[in-house]
């Protein structure tokens, strides 16, 4: 025996394929989820996020590979036998049902005593911010309600797991927010591990601990928040994660760890791309917040070892917190620099320079 014991992921997915006709929607993916741990899929429309998640749940069977669930392998078993608690985009609450009714129901099916189903209700009513809404009927509840019935539904059986697909795609903004912060609390607090599917960063950033963007039925990407957004791998990660501006011309030199991008005539200090050989096509990609934004005439020490553009300022976006100065830099090429609105003081049509630390940012080929 060996003196250490290593505690088993909750959830093991072993190269888990899956093919509708001609579409690879899920492509050999390995994945271990650690127990605590808020993981989401995060991809465009069609990239296989809730068909992976679905083989999860045991309502698609997987062509190739295994699923495994607290070192279980489940890959043969049906939905109710795994020990999962779903909530998905339309949340399907029973609209004859009360809200006790709805969120007891997973308790019903698995024959749990009356007792212990009061007990758990209790408890979950409390933790989701339900109390004295038990009586009352789903039309009957707010959407930011409806949600949290539908969470604690998913959460009341006690689930090894929990998945997500979408929950607040039909929530509008404010309240989107709201429960972001919220789900990310009760994952904190029960340390069950969510799996959350979603297409929106913004949703992905402020959940998760962990990310993987998904394409074409791979991993893209998979890593810590912070890392998948500083770091991204491709150029495919760096503009779907952040506002990113994408300049895109000739590598002309390469020296270490930094390059020269001709670019509209100029020239461009560049992160060295990896694996591209000078003369090449390659991408700048970076984000609105590492630009910074200046009057035109500025004293040109400020500027030294960094990137310039001069250009034309078009708009102001006014956000809030920041604003997105919309700057001309050539004939029809426009970038967005965000900044905070009060620290400057520029008009559209103003003349301004654009400038950031040279080499900052992440280039890829084109
Ligand atoms: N039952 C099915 N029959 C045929 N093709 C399917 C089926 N389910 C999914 N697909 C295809 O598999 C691919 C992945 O779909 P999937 O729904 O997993 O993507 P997704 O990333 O969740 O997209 P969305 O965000 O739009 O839900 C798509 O090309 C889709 O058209």
């Amino acid at each position: 025996m060996s003196g250490k014991s290593v505690p088993d992921a909750t959830l093991k997915l072993e190269t888990v394929s899956k093919r509708f006709g001609p579409i690879t929607a899920v492509d050999g993916i390995d994945l271990a989820i650690e127990r605590g741990e808020f993981f989401t899929l995060l991809g465009p429309s069609g990239s296989g996020k809730t068909t992976l998640l679905r083989i999860i749940a045991g309502l698609e069977p997987p062509d190739t590979g295994r699923v495994l669930i607290a070192g279980r392998d489940v890959t043969e078993l049906p939905p109710y036998g795994r020990n999962i608690g779903m909530v998905f985009q339309n949340f399907l609450l029973f609209p004859h049902k009360t809200v006790a009714e709805n969120i007891v129901f997973p308790l019903r099916m698995q024959r749990v005593d009356r007792s212990k189903r009061d007990e758990r209700l209790r408890w979950i009513i409390k933790l989701m911010h339900l109390d004295g809404l038990e009586g009352r009927y789903p039309n009957e509840l707010s959407g930011g309600q409806q949600q949290r019935v539908a969470l604690a539904r998913g959460l009341i059986a006690e689930p090894e797991l929990l998945l997500l697909d979408e929950p607040l795609a039909n929530l509008d903004r404010e309240l989107r927010s709201e429960m972001e912060v919220e789900i990310r609390r009760y994952q904190k607090e029960l340390q069950i591990p969510f799996i959350y599917v979603t297409h929106n960063q913004e949703e992905a950033l402020t959940m998760s601990d962990r990310i993987a963007v998904m394409r074409n039925g791979r991993f893209e990407q998979i890593g810590a928040k912070v890392e998948i957004y500083t770091n991204p791998a491709s150029a495919f990660v760096a503009s779907f994660v952040g506002h990113a501006n994408r300049l895109e011309g000739k590598l002309v030199e390469l020296n270490g760890k930094v390059g020269r991008m001709e670019w509209q005539g100029r020239t461009i200090l560049v992160p060295s791309p990896g694996n591209v050989a000078s003369g090449a096509r390659v991408q700048l990609s970076i984000k609105y917040e590492d630009l910074e934004i200046a009057p035109a005439g500025v004293n040109g020490t400020v500027l030294q070892g960094r990137n310039q553009l001069p250009g034309k300022l078009r708009d102001i976006i006014f956000k809030g917190q920041t604003a997105n100065y919309i700057v001309t830099v050539a004939e029809g090429v426009e970038i967005v620099a965000s900044a905070t609105p009060r620290a400057l003081s520029l008009k559209p049509e103003e003349a301004v320079v654009v400038h950031w630390p040279a080499a900052s940012g992440a280039c890829f080929p084109a």
